[in-house]
């Protein structure tokens, strides 16, 4: 059985003050034991959110970390210094990461890599852009990053990786793939994993992500092959958040 995760991620929003506020509001509110809850946060708030959200079933990760261990990185943080404040998730290879920062599928391969290598369990993004959605092309570009995502990830490792589905179209514009859409898609990204390590891809958590929110989560969560939401806009509102934890 996959347990649903319902992640937040926060982008670059939020100072230490209102994530800790957030927290505080979200409270009790968000423990479900049937879904997993995760917010991601800046770097700078995750220390404090960690520790604000002891004795609560939220875990906490990062939005991006570097493939080496130390050195001369400018600005980079390392998964050592992640798993040092205890952080349970990261996502890795993000659209905006991608497209902004340069991120390659070889980069966000040695990051899947190094954060099983460390314990953190990584969130891998995958997606297509409008453009390659209109050429009929989702598919061999999901199977293309997916592939490479996971490169020599061992079977061992491989149901400690989410894979977060984010159609690029879809990400903070308020249009959303249909249920069905995501679904479609989702079930050939299972069937390419399948393609390399056999049944084992049954038990790996695919979530979807592209504005979702309190009144779309319950569709996307119906469908056969969607275990879960990678929530940006919708999820730093605590009322909100808790809504899409506590999905029906
Ligand atoms: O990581 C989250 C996604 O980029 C989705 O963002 P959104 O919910 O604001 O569309």
């Amino acid at each position: 059985m996959r347990k649903p995760i319902i992640a937040g991620n926060w982008k670059m929003n939020k100072n230490i003050k209102e994530a800790l506020e957030f927290v505080k509001e979200v409270g009790s509110r968000a423990d479900r034991d049937d879904v997993e809850a995760v917010i991601c946060a800046p770097f700078l708030q995750l220390k404090d959110l960690k520790e604000a959200t002891k004795g609560t079933k939220i875990k906490v990760g990062a939005q991006n970390m570097h493939f080496e261990t130390s050195g001369a990185f400018t600005g980079e943080v390392s998964a050592e210094m992640l798993q040092e404040i205890g952080m349970d998730y990261v996502i890795i290879g993000h659209s905006e990461r991608r497209e902004y920062f340069g991120e390659t599928d070889e980069t966000v391969n040695k990051k899947v890599l190094k954060a099983l290598q460390i314990g953190i369990n990584p969130i891998l993004c995958c997606g297509e852009t409008l453009e390659q959605r209109e050429a009929g092309v989702t598919k061999d570009h999901v199977k293309t990053q997916i592939l490479a995502g996971l490169k020599d990830v061992t079977n061992e490792d491989l149901v400690k990786v989410v894979i977060a589905y984010e159609p690029i179209w879809a990400i903070g514009t308020g249009k959303t793939a249909t249920a069905e859409q995501a679904n479609d898609v989702i079930s050939y990204i299972r069937e390419v994993v399948a393609s390399v390590y056999g049944d084992l891809a049954n038990e790996v958590r695919i979530q979807y992500g592209g504005s979702v929110k309190p009144a779309n989560v319950a569709e996307i969560m119906g469908q056969s092959d969607i275990d879960g939401a990678l929530v940006g806009g919708a999820s730093l509102k605590a009322d909100d958040y808790v809504a899409l934890v506590n999905f029906k």
